[in-house]
């Protein structure tokens, strides 16, 4: 059995329905699959699928499944839903890492993938991405991973961010860089469905604070259909 419980949950005004998975692999694969059934029922319903992808080290192995997977590249539309204030060819960036783990192997076509400027600078990038989600209805998927703090995209325990824009620059950082763009908590909670993917003990304190009401970042994200949060190696107490 490689997914041995779900189980939902209504705190803070958000629906979160917690997934077990027994193994690196099952929560691997149960996160392709179900990142594959939402693009083939969006193509078919609307003829594009738009997915904003997670950033740091949680995804990367299902990103590396998806460079072997079938799928209509030709209508998918990638967006990420936040990155670093670095050289756009630094390791650290998402969008680095997105593209060699998966986007540079598979035929989507190039103007259908969205980096965030953020070489650009937290300004800047900020407001070129904001442009970029202009006029976007409702994303099809957005995946989102949880940092140790608490935190999801780029938005930080302790920091206020700016709900009246899409993107917004983000300062002072605790996670290394300081500067950083982030799509904003309504415009990532602006989508049929959300996955977090969440392994690992150090996720432990971020998951019993979520789980027991304390207001983490993690949950101003608040779509109408709730989140789904895919967990592997961390303990729902
Ligand atoms: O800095 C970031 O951290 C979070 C969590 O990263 P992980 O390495 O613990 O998976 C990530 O979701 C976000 O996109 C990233 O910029």
């Amino acid at each position: 059995m490689t997914k041995n419980s779900t189980q939902s949950l209504v705190l803070n005004g958000q629906i979160s329905r917690w997934h077990t998975f027994t193994s690196q692999q099952a929560i691997n694969e149960a996160t392709l699959q179900r990142i594959l059934a939402l693009a083939e029922e969006a193509i078919a319903a609307r003829g594009a699928f738009t997915i904003v992808l997670a950033g740091g080290n949680t995804p990367k192995q299902v990103y590396e499944l998806l460079r072997h997977a079938k799928a209509d590249w030709s209508k998918w539309h990638v967006y990420h839903n936040d990155d670093r204030c670095l050289p756009a060819d630094h390791p650290e960036r998402n969008s680095l890492m997105a593209r060699q783990a998966w986007l540079d192997h598979v035929a989507i076509p190039a103007d259908q993938i969205h980096d965030i400027p953020a070489e650009r600078g937290p300004v800047e990038g900020a407001a070129a991405y904001a442009k970029t989600l202009q006029g976007l209805g409702e994303f099809d998927l957005v995946l989102l991973g949880l940092g140790e703090d608490g935190h999801t995209a780029s938005l930080f325990p302790g920091h206020t961010w700016d709900d009246s824009v899409d993107a917004f620059p983000v300062y002072n950082s605790p996670k290394p860089p300081a500067e950083r763009v982030s799509i904003s908590a309504r415009r990532l909670s602006h989508t049929r469905a959300v996955i977090f993917l969440v392994t690992g003990a150090g996720k432990q304190e971020a998951v019993n604070n979520w789980r027991s009401g304390v207001a983490i970042p993690a949950t101003v994200i608040k779509p109408a259909n709730g989140v789904d949060v895919y967990v592997f190696g961390v303990a729902l107490n």
